[in-house]
């Protein structure tokens, strides 16, 4: 089963995805990591991110290993553990030029199609997290979900997560809102797709939307066999 949960920056992607693919025992990818890690490669080798050929040449270069395991999710970059590198928020704030970059977005989408089909083969399943998962990694996902919460509850939750003063009042905004809209221009995360299912987490805790996933994913599974018998 492939699992997509996409949406805006702070909706609790990523720590939904965790929790979901730990509880019904299935991988995890994080396919935002992949943009961070090519983001913190191009950097390294002194790239103008602007140069879109050379970040692009970059993107079909670099080594990456990312692992699915949703308890030790590790990341490295030509052999490098850029786990916590790629967190930073000198990446956080230059991302979204590499993630808007189409021939990097080909590039990392034809490496997330190949994790996810030997996931798919390996272990039975997968919860795949992003922007375009539905609409364009994996459009056959049995379970597409578009995770949303409002501006304020995302700003919020970025802010708490952060240490007290790593970022001004102007950066976290620039992290939520105009990344979004950055990353909206390549990417249809606003509004849910066909067969998508919104859950707005504004006012759920993260265990209650995992819960919430969790029992649409149990649906999503029983529905062919409900449909054969
Ligand atoms: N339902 C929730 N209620 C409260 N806090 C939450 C909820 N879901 C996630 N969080 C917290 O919000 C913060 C952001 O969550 P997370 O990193 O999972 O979001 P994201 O959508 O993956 O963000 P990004 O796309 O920017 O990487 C984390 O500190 C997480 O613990
Ligand atoms: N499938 C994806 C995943 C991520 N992005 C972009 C959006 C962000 O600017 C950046 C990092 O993602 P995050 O770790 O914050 O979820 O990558 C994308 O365009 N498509």
């Amino acid at each position: 089963m492939i699992i997509a949960v996409d949406g805006p920056s702070g909706s609790g992607k990523s720590s939904t995805a965790r929790g979901v693919a730990t509880r019904l025992g299935l991988r995890y990818l994080d396919t935002g990591a992949m943009y961070r890690a090519v983001t913190w490669s191009a950097l390294e080798h002194g790239l103008d991110l602007d140069d879109t050929e050379a970040v692009a040449e970059r993107a079909r270069q670099v080594e990456l290993s990312i692992s699915t395991d949703a308890q030790h999710a590790r990341f490295t970059a030509d052999g490098t553990d850029v786990t916590e590198a790629i967190r930073d928020p000198r990446i956080s704030a230059s991302v979204s030029k590499i993630a808007t970059n189409l021939a990097v977005r080909e590039e990392l989408i034809r490496r997330q199609r190949a994790i996810i089909d030997e996931a798919v083969d390996d272990t039975g399943g997968i919860v795949v997290e992003g922007r375009d998962i539905a609409t364009v990694v994996a459009t056959h996902a049995e379970l597409k979900v578009l995770l949303t919460a409002d501006q304020d509850a995302r700003m919020e939750r970025r802010k708490a997560e952060l240490a007290e003063g790593a970022v001004t009042a102007e950066q976290l905004r620039d992290q939520i809102v105009r990344r979004d809209a950055d990353d909206a221009t390549v990417s249809e995360f606003q509004v849910a797709s066909d067969g998508a299912v919104t859950v707005d987490s504004t006012h759920l805790s993260l265990e209650e939307v995992i819960d919430v996933i969790s029992r649409l994913a149990k649906e999503a599974e029983a529905a062919p066999r409900d449909r054969e018998s």
